[in-house]
């Protein structure tokens, strides 16, 4: 499997440090995956710090620690910038590391967007499971000149990998908040996915119980059951 050498990132402002006793359970981990050069970086950047820096060096993996409020509760996340460019089975370790995804294509590149599916796939062939929490994001709205993917394209995609669609740019400065509220809603949609499982795996257990209970009953080796006498 792909060996996951992620970098810390430190981001000013409401950045947290991790001391190796977070569980999974508190932190929120998202990753970011898409073709390179459709501004995955760009569109991180924007979330954590509001800005927008034109240039970055295509990146390897980094991770990036935040904590923020979400709906009143504090939440602490990481997310994973991933490599656009990579070698075979780098999905591995990404797909197993992360909670919710961040699928990401540029809407000028026809091919970025061609390649979501395979790696959505791709995740769901690592994880064993077609339920993944993510949402799709077509990136460089502000490039209308040069779009070669119609919006309806993107919503139809998302319908047919079971994600809530954006389109946006992580360019334009109005979009900051559509931005945040995109991240937003991964996270609502990741911690009701996460509450089903355990609601799920907690009737499951319960009725194993309760199944072994009357096994115990019926093979005798039920405590025999203290009755008053008068
Ligand atoms: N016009 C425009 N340019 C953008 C937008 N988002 C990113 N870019 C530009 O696209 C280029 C690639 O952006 P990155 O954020 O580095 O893309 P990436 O997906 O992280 O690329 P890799 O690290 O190689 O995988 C940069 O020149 C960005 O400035 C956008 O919304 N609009």
């Amino acid at each position: 499997m792909h060996d996951l050498s992620i970098k810390n990132k430190t981001m000013n402002g409401s950045r947290y440090r991790s001391n190796g006793s977070d569980s999974k359970d508190t932190i929120f981990k998202v990753v970011l995956l898409g073709c390179p050069g459709v501004g995955k970086t760009a569109l991180t950047v924007r979330f954590l710090t509001k800005r927008f820096i034109g240039e970055y060096c295509p990146t390897l993996e980094s991770i990036y620690k935040y904590r923020t409020n979400f709906d009143d509760d504090e939440v602490k996340m990481e997310i994973l910038d991933t490599a656009g460019q990579m070698e075979e089975g780098w999905k591995d370790g990404y797909a197993l590391w992360g909670d919710c995804f961040v699928f990401v294509y540029s809407i000028t590149d026809k091919d970025s967007f061609d390649e979501i599916i395979n790696i959505k796939r791709q995740v769901e062939n690592v994880r064993h499971s077609t339920a993944i929490s993510g949402i799709l994001v077509g990136n460089k709205s502000d490039l209308l000149h040069d779009r070669q993917v119609p919006v309806n394209h993107g919503m139809e995609l998302a319908d047919e990998i079971g994600c809530k669609f954006y389109e946006v740019s992580a360019a334009d400065w109005t979009q900051v908040s559509v931005i945040s509220d995109m991240f937003q809603d991964l996270f609502r949609e990741c911690r009701r996915a996460k509450n089903a499982r355990e609601g799920r795996q907690r009737k499951a257990s319960s009725s194993v119980r309760f199944k072994q209970a009357i096994q115990k009953v019926i093979s005798g080796k039920a405590p025999a059951r203290r009755t008053l006498s008068a």
